[in-house]
């Protein structure tokens, strides 16, 4: 079964302005797109010009995006970025997207490597939600981070990158409960396996042998589109009574066998 996506009406985001981290590639791209289509103005986040550029001409309304490169575990840069963006379009969504790991057991990983991915899983976030909590309280906006299918059970290979995923749980739903009474959501979203080249690079055939085939009960990957669905879904007026939620977006992997980045945990 293939997936269809486009289920909201054609202006559910319509005078939105957001900002979506890893807004150049894979599931920040397709939710960017989506944004845009249905109406929002939306700047991308990244370290690469070119992609940020090319999601641009890709984009419904070239008028209605913008990107800024910078790198999320820069503090400085953030603040910097997100201030600018804030200040000159207001800010009613943040998608906290950028992300990614190695995969490794846990004696595979380095102090050095850990380091790396808190400070891109869980650190940036909090640094660049902090930077936008002035701007998402004036709008009465709302925080949506991505996460993963099954953070709450684990998964094999991704101990630095759960952990981070659990803190951003935590802080999502502790940030829910302090920020409700300036009108701020947030919310999760945990994707299953969904088919971008930084998944495929990094995982090969794991991915479709044993992450869709044995880990998914629907036997399918998430696409990109359906995750930028859900998250325009909570962003706008449908979403306006949901915070602190997981939400996962994964054909059931999180009910069944999981995810896993070791090919042992299929064997
Ligand atoms: C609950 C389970 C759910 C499972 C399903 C979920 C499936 C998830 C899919 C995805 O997330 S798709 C995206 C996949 N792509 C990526 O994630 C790639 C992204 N990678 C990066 O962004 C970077 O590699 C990084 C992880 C952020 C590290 O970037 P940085 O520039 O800081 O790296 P380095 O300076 O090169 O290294 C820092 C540190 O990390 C160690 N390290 C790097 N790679 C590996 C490795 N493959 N294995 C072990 N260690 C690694 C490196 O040695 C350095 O450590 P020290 O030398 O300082 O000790
Ligand atoms: N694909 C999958 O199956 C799943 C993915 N996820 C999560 O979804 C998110 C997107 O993944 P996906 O689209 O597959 O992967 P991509 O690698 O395509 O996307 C990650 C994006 O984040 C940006 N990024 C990475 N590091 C930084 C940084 N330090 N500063 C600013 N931007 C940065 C990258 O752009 P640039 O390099 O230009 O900075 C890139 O556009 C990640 O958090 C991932 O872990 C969760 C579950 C499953």
């Amino acid at each position: 079964m293939t997936a269809r996506t486009s289920v909201l009406a054609d202006t559910a985001c319509a005078g939105l302005s957001a900002l979506v981290t890893g807004a150049g590639s894979g599931i920040g791209r397709a939710i960017t797109l989506r944004l845009v289509e249905l109406g929002a103005r939306v700047t991308g986040l990244g370290r690469r010009a070119e992609t940020l550029a090319e999601t641009g001409s890709l984009a419904a309304d070239r008028e209605r995006y913008d990107y800024e490169v910078c790198d999320v575990r820069d503090t400085e840069a953030v603040v910097a970025a997100v201030g600018r963006t804030g200040a000159r379009h207001g800010l009613g969504l943040l998608v906290n997207n950028a992300g990614g790991q190695f995969f490794a057991p846990a004696t595979g990983i380095s102090a050095g490597g850990w380091r790396a991915v808190i400070d891109l899983n869980l650190t940036a976030a909090f640094t660049v939600t902090m930077a936008a909590y002035p701007f998402l309280a004036e709008a009465g906006g709302s925080v949506v981070n991505i996460s993963l299918s099954g953070v709450e059970r684990g998964g094999m290979g991704m101990a630095h990158s759960v952990a981070a995923r659990s803190g951003i749980l935590g802080l999502t739903r502790t940030l829910a409960l302090e920020w409700a009474k300036d009108g701020v959501r947030l919310n999760c979203v945990g994707p299953g396996t969904v088919l971008t080249s930084a998944l495929s690079d990094e995982a090969g055939r794991h991915v479709h042998d044993n992450l869709v085939a044995r880990g998914t009960p629907m036997r399918r990957a998430t696409a990109p589109e359906e995750v930028a669905e859900l998250v325009a879904f909570l962003a706008g007026p449908a979403g306006a009574m949901m915070t602190g939620q997981l939400i996962q977006i994964d054909g059931g992997a999180h009910l069944g066998p999981g995810l896993h980045m070791l090919p042992e945990a299929y064997a």
